[in-house]
């Protein structure tokens, strides 16, 4: 066990932009850090298979002391993941840190997190920290397999897990651009969206049955590429801030319940809010409902929501 500063390396994040840019942020980061050992991402070979995962996992049990995801969203989840094994921390005190270089980059946003690499780098060497909170799921694999898993920012669902699918699933609108195909796979989500009927109960005496078009758990505020869903949610208040709307048409959708992008959609008569340290949705209807957590898409409710407070210090 060697004490170590690791990065956990996508290259395929940001379209492939990390990737080529990484001997310019590494000489960056080594600067100001010293030197950084770093283990990068392979092709995810099934679903359910977290890479930067098992790669954080590993530099933990080696030694790391301060693990940089260097990615997109998706990443910095998958190393919130690595640092959990069997239901436990494998380092309480080893820090996280954010190097983003993702397309979306919205968790960074509710930390005012820069979006530039090198700028990054400067705030990951000031060494201030915040202890956050992370969210645990149980839910419904693809495969069908109760399973569970981390999430650092937002775990939702409804539109946003059909619209994850169908983003993950677009072919030709890609070599548009990752905002091209965003913005596509929501268009053509929104417009075969039902609404389903879903059961949602907190331990804060929540206990309603709406006919959910998207729902929120929400540790960090923004998802979608800047959508602040969850306009008040504090990192590390110990507690999920949950946003359902419910009963949405096409019109909703197209003209907004409000401007999602601004926040102002909290208060619109088909929004509820509220808050909580546990949530449990389970749906009522025959067809699935879709989980989009951290902007990946790994299964349906049912789902356990709990929050884990002050779970991670995070280099910010
Ligand atoms: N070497 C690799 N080759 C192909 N895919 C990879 C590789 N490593 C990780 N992945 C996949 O990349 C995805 C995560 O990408 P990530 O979110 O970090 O970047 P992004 O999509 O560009 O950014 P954002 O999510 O912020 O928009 C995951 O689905 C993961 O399985």
């Amino acid at each position: 066990m060697m004490p170590h500063v690791a990065a956990i390396v996508n290259p395929r994040s940001g379209g492939g932009r990390t990737g080529r840019a990484w001997r310019v942020i590494s000489e960056t980061l080594e600067k100001e850090l010293g030197p950084v050992r770093a283990y990068f991402t392979a092709s995810p070979s099934t679903p359910h298979f977290l890479p930067a995962a098992e790669l954080t996992r590993k530099a933990l049990k080696d030694g790391a002391q301060l693990v940089i995801a260097v990615g997109g969203d998706g990443t910095i989840s998958e190393v919130v993941n690595g640092f959990f094994e069997n239901g436990a921390q494998i380092n309480p005190d080893a820090h996280l840190a954010i190097l983003n270089a993702g397309t979306g980059g919205d968790f960074r946003r509710t930390f005012d997190l820069p979006d530039e690499a090198a700028d990054c780098v400067k705030h990951i060497a000031s060494g201030k920290t915040r202890r956050i909170d992370i969210g645990r799921l149980t839910f419904v694999a693809e495969d069908g397999q109760d399973t569970d898993r981390y999430f650092d920012n937002i775990a939702s669902f409804g539109l946003s897990g059909e619209t994850v699918r169908a983003v993950n699933s677009a072919t030709w609108q890609k070599s548009l651009g990752g905002n091209f195909t965003f913005f596509w796979a929501t268009l053509v989500t929104a417009f075969r969206h039902k609404t389903r009927p879903v059961r949602i109960v907190t331990d804060t005496g929540f206990d309603e049955t709406l006919n959910i078009g998207l729902a929120a758990i929400a540790n960090g505020r923004y998802f979608g590429s800047g959508i602040k869903m969850a306009p008040e949610a504090e990192p590390d208040d110990g507690l999920f801030d949950i946003v359902m709307m419910r009963d949405l048409t096409f019109m909703d959708l197209l003209t907004g319940t409000g401007s999602m992008k601004e926040g102002t959609h909290i208060g619109n008569e088909k929004v509820s809010a509220t808050r909580a340290t546990w949530v449990t949705a389970t749906p009522l209807g025959p067809d699935p409902v879709l989980l989009d957590v951290d902007g990946e898409g790994p299964g349906r409710l049912p789902a356990r929501f709990e929050i884990l407070p002050g779970a991670i210090t995070l280099r910010c």
